[in-house]
């Protein structure tokens, strides 16, 4: 079945020939088509162009595009989507004045969902899960990476995987998964460290393995978390099990983390709150992509991570939501691309770019998602009437999306 969308006032990052990320300078383009159609075939983008050369309308399922913008689906490539409960006490704590290191040392934080997850069954986390899959599906994103890391013990760990290998099933998104064992140390290994990473790397890492559950192995660098040396034995031994690093840094100190990740093969690196030059240099002639979670800044009150200063490096970046039940309960990436251009400075061509195409490379996915190429999967966002795509950061806080497209259907028609 083919369908034809007809008279889209604008088509947004239309890339005939495919790329894998755009970096510096390259981010502020946005390829766009004005008066254009899109063709789907199944479940990919079969062709595209001005509406004077669109083909005949007879067989096809016509949606008919006036005033309506059309984008490549977000691809959110950093959340931590399959949790249990929440954490709005926390929430109330922080305004009170605690802050997210003084929640964390009295045992809140990341061991209060540990401990949430901990006791709820996997068919209650998997239920709770899809519930935020959805609404993020329906705020636009069309794939997503989705880290464990509540579990921080080995059935605590398998059971979140396998919550994700579930979504992944049951939902016409591309999703990726990452092993975050090393999110924090449980208060039983608190004084011994070592003793956690061997659980990781001798009982947990096997066991992932032999049920086929990550894509990509994570750690939370940070001071009073995981350290240089200890995330290289974690990215090492994920490694050996064909698992390519994504690391959380310099989210509140730089202590020399990221030259470790870029120097032991890391696709991503995270948060960069804080960015010194080391960083820059070590990031430059890298594959490595910086990854930022301006919902985080925002809903912790910590800096926002330096974007100008990176893309002036010529570094590329990729946004993402970091959806969490701690620093960040939402996973809505329009909000994302607006706060990343009102408070990070970035251009609205810049912020699509990260929120799409450098997304999708941030999960290895560029080659079928990210950009409206021909061949792609059929990904995208139909906007309700919009007069420019500036409007999408503009109106940071309206629901501009008329309809999301999957793999060729709307959404909501699929399941
Ligand atoms: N910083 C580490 N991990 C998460 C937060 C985890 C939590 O507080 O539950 C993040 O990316 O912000
Ligand atoms: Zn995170």
């Amino acid at each position: 079945m083919q369908t034809l969308l007809t008279h889209i006032k604008q088509l947004l990052q239309v890339r005939d020939t495919p790329i894998h990320k755009v970096s510096g300078a390259e981010m502020a383009n946005l390829p766009l088509l004005e008066n254009a159609y899109l063709l789907l075939e199944n479940d990919v983008i079969m062709d595209y162009g001005k509406m004077e050369n669109a083909p005949s309308l007879e067989g096809m399922n016509v949606v008919d595009c006036s005033g309506k913008i059309v984008l490549p689906s977000f691809c959110d490539s950093h959340t931590h989507i399959v949790y249990a409960g929440n954490r709005s006490g926390e929430f109330v704590d922080r305004i009170n004045g605690l802050s997210y290191e003084e929640i964390a040392n009295r045992g809140g934080g990341i061991l209060n969902s540990a401990k949430k997850l901990n006791e709820t069954s996997e068919e209650e986390i998997y239920e709770q899960s899809k519930k935020r899959l959805e609404e993020v599906i329906s705020q636009g994103t069309g794939a997503v990476e989705i880290k464990s890391g509540y579990g921080l013990t080995v059935e605590g760990e398998l059971k979140m995987l396998r919550v994700i290998k579930r979504l992944k099933e049951n939902y016409p998104v591309a999703i990726k998964a990452t092993f975050l064992g090393a999110h924090a140390f449980p208060m039983e290994y608190k004084e011994n460290h070592q003793a956690y990473i061997d659980l990781i790397i001798s009982e947990m890492l096997p066991a992932i393995a032999k049920e086929n559950l990550a894509d990509y192995i994570d750690a939370f660098l940070e001071t009073g978390y995981f350290s240089v040396e200890e995330t290289i034995q974690i990215m090492e031994a994920g490694k050996k099990y064909g698992l390519t690093p994504k690391i959380h840094v310099n989210q509140f100190t730089a202590i020399g983390g990221i030259k470790a990740c870029v120097d032991h093969g890391a696709l991503s690196v995270d948060h960069l709150e804080l960015v010194t030059e080391d960083d820059i240099e070590a990031l430059k002639n890298s594959d490595c992509i910086p990854v930022a979670l301006p919902s985080c800044s925002y809903f912790i009150s910590i800096p926002y991570t330096p974007a100008r200063q990176l893309l002036n490096a010529g570094l590329p970046l990729a946004l993402a939501s970091d959806f969490n039940p701690g620093t960040t309960p939402s996973g809505n990436m329009h909000f994302v691309v607006a706060t990343a251009c009102i408070k990070m400075k970035m251009t609205p061509e810049e912020a699509i770019n990260a929120a799409t195409i450098n997304g999708a490379y941030a999960m290895d996915l560029s080659d079928t998602h990210g950009s409206i190429t021909r061949g792609k999967k059929a990904n995208f966002i139909l906007t309700k009437p919009l007069h420019s795509y500036y409007e999408i950061p503009y109106c940071f806080a309206t629901n501009l999306i008329e309809s999301v497209w999957l793999e060729g259907k709307k959404f909501g028609t699929q399941i």
